[in-house]
């Protein structure tokens, strides 16, 4: 299995550590515009498989023919907001990226599945379909399972219970409108403060180390490639598209070739509106991104 990374940032080297403390592939590209990082995570990262008596390969730079006839690759590259910054200046500053970086992917590792963590994640998932031609199936994105880790992690905290197992999910767009699915039995008031802790779960780390969260978003990435290594039957909350070409998380099932089945989505009214609602503004960031344009 070869798995290719673009940005080889705070998100994109912890995968990289995560897939090789789990031994899930031979081989490993780091991908960045900046060459040398690459180039030093990668020599770092192979010190790391020997000192694990690991014979994974690890090797980086700014070339993509390094992810040439790579199974996976994931896009990380990115900015993040700076201030004064809209987040419609940051979509197309992203785009740009994701634009280039799944042209480049289709050009070397064609048959590869994308899994996309760039944000805005649910438009970037967009970007990276129209830009690199493939089937929608072989793109994933990845926010769904790190929102459900926030979620379970509210209410492990709070019920003071091991919620690892739980079937809590978070589902919808990975923005403030995103949808909680609590399993256990909560009164509304607490449900809504369960719901907030896990819609605020990102900004509170931004806030304690003034950049963002990269160990779970790396481990929610795993559970992806875990599935599309292994073909796991489990569902996963990803962002796909759907037939209207919308991307969002919901919950489906993924196996070798991509994503294999949506999940029904059983919303309650209040729910749905808020999906309905938020799959508008959706429309109306692509259309802003002109994407003919690129
Ligand atoms: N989907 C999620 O749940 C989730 C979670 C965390 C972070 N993110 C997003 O992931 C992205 C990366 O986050 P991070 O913390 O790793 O940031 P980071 O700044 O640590 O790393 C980003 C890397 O991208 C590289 N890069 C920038 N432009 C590039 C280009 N054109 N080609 C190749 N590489 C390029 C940079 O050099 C940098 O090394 C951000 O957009 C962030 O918002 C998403």
């Amino acid at each position: 299995m070869k798995i290719a990374i673009i940005g080889a940032g705070n998100v994109g080297a912890s995968i990289a550590s995560l897939l090789l403390s789990k031994q899930m592939c031979d081989n490993i590209a780091l991908i960045d515009i900046n060459s040398n990082l690459a180039k030093a995570k990668a020599i770092d990262l192979s010190q790391m498989a020997i000192a694990l008596s690991q014979s994974a390969k690890v090797v980086g730079g700014d070339d993509y023919k390094l992810l040439e006839n790579f199974d996976i690759v994931i896009i990380t590259a990115g900015v993040a907001r700076k201030d004064g910054q809209s987040r419609s200046e940051l979509a197309k500053i992203n785009a740009n990226i994701v634009v280039d970086a799944s042209k480049k992917i289709a050009k070397f590792a064609p048959n590869s599945t994308i899994i996309v963590v760039t944000n805005p994640l649910d438009i970037m998932v967009y970007v990276a379909y129209k830009s690199s031609g493939f089937n929608k199936s072989k793109i994933i994105g990845m926010a769904g399972e790190l929102d459900s880790a926030r979620l379970k992690f509210s209410l492990q905290n709070y019920l003071g219970k091991d919620m690892k197992d739980s079937k809590s999910c978070v589902i919808g767009m990975h923005n403030d409108s995103m949808i909680c699915l609590s399993s256990e039995n909560l009164n509304s008031n607490e449900f809504e403060n369960i719901k907030s802790q896990t819609i605020n779960g990102g900004a509170l780390i931004v806030k304690l180390m003034n950049t963002s969260a990269f160990y779970a978003p790396a481990a929610g990435v795993i559970n992806i490639c875990q599935a599309l290594i292994y073909g796991n039957s489990k569902p996963l909350s990803c962002s796909v598209l759907d037939d209207n070409l919308v991307a969002f998380s919901r919950l489906v099932k993924l196996d070798k070739n991509g994503v294999k089945e949506l999940l029904e989505l059983n919303l309650e009214q209040k729910d749905r509106e808020i999906l309905d609602k938020s799959i508008d503004e959706f429309i109306i960031n692509i259309n802003n991104l002109n994407l003919n344009g690129f």
